[in-house]
């Protein structure tokens, strides 16, 4: 029998607002032992368990969810486990889909680990994540040194160079991975590829100041080679995305050749006044969870090694 506080029923539901919330179906601490396991969901799911078990954790059965969305928790709880450390008081956390279920896995780290951390945030979402999940939020320019900072990207290719951006926060997540000790990235299958621009089509995000933002795109299409370049519209507000820090985002696709070596690609971009940041990040992450559809977790290294967990199915 589990000591009560690792009873699987015994852990509250993350106080997140509604908006940041995981349905009840896909939340590791909404789980009774009654409650039927397709019960709130008509999708077809599948179930995935983990092939890892981290010590003093709670245990490894999951409740079932759709397979992207168990793919994503499982390379977050997996990443957690393996990096995020009692001796980490700093710890940057990143934005996307998959960031509620790393929030989620250091909450089940426990209180008493928790108190003693600060957790800096890169964006809107996860500094709500931050506050409603009970954690102490902190800002970089008080811990400009960060124990760990993980984060989901929007591809990775073999060297671990990513495209972040998709949801418009990568100046201020490229700030956390360069201040961070260790910077992990996390995300499902979809995102693991060979090349940047593989999968991922709208291309590079770039931050830009709305004052320079046609000129920057005339330089993206005539002299960096990125013809389709495009300004980011909002979808539910007329005209721009307007980014946390008050400027605009250009989406800019590449071909094959520019992404070979994407770090070049990155330093012209970033050369053009008016450009804030660019969404290729190169040569910080030293480690890229990505969980599969069969519950298997592909570990990709920065000296280019690849580990394969096995599913707990197999
Ligand atoms: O870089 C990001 C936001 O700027 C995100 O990490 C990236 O877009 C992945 O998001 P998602 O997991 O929702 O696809």
């Amino acid at each position: 029998m589990l000591p009560r506080s690792l009873q699987i029923n015994h852990f509250p539901r993350l106080l997140l607002p509604h908006r940041l919330q995981l349905p009840a179906h896909r939340s590791f601490a909404s789980r009774t032992t009654s409650m039927p396991l397709y019960s709130q969901s008509n999708v077809s799911e599948k179930v995935i368990r983990p092939s890892y078990s981290a010590e003093n954790l709670p245990p490894t059965f999951l409740v079932p969810l759709p397979a992207i969305e168990a793919s994503k928790r499982l390379a977050a709880y997996t990443a957690v486990d393996q990096h995020v450390r009692p001796e980490h008081k700093v710890i940057g956390i990143g934005s996307g889909s998959t960031v509620p279920y790393l929030v989620e896995r250091i909450v089940q780290q426990g209180k008493a680990v928790n108190k003693g951390r600060v957790f800096v945030p890169t964006g809107f979402q996860s500094k709500e994540l931050i506050v409603s999940s009970g954690l102490t939020l902190g800002d970089i320019d008080q811990y400009p040194t960060i124990d760990v900072t993980l984060d989901g990207a929007d591809e990775v290719d073999r060297l671990l160079n990513c495209i972040k951006g998709g949801g418009a926060c990568h100046l201020r997540e490229k700030v956390l991975a360069e201040a961070a000790k260790t910077f992990i990235l996390v995300a499902d299958y979809r995102k693991n590829v060979e090349f940047l621009g593989t999968n991922f089509e709208p291309g590079v995000p770039i931050e830009v100041v709305p004052f320079a933002y046609a000129k920057v795109l005339k330089n993206l299409h005539d002299v960096i080679g990125s013809p389709k370049a495009s300004l980011r519209m909002a979808v539910r507000k007329a005209g721009p995305v307007v980014t946390d820090n008050g400027n605009f985002v250009i989406d800019a696709p590449f071909d094959r050749e520019h992404m070979i070596e994407p770090f070049k690609t990155m330093a012209k971009i970033k050369m053009l006044t008016g450009v804030v940041e660019v969404g290729l990040f190169c040569h910080l992450a030293q480690v890229a969870y990505f969980g599969n559809e069969d519950g298997s977790v592909t570990i990709k290294k920065n000296d280019g090694s690849v580990e394969q967990l096995p599913s707990a199915n197999q």
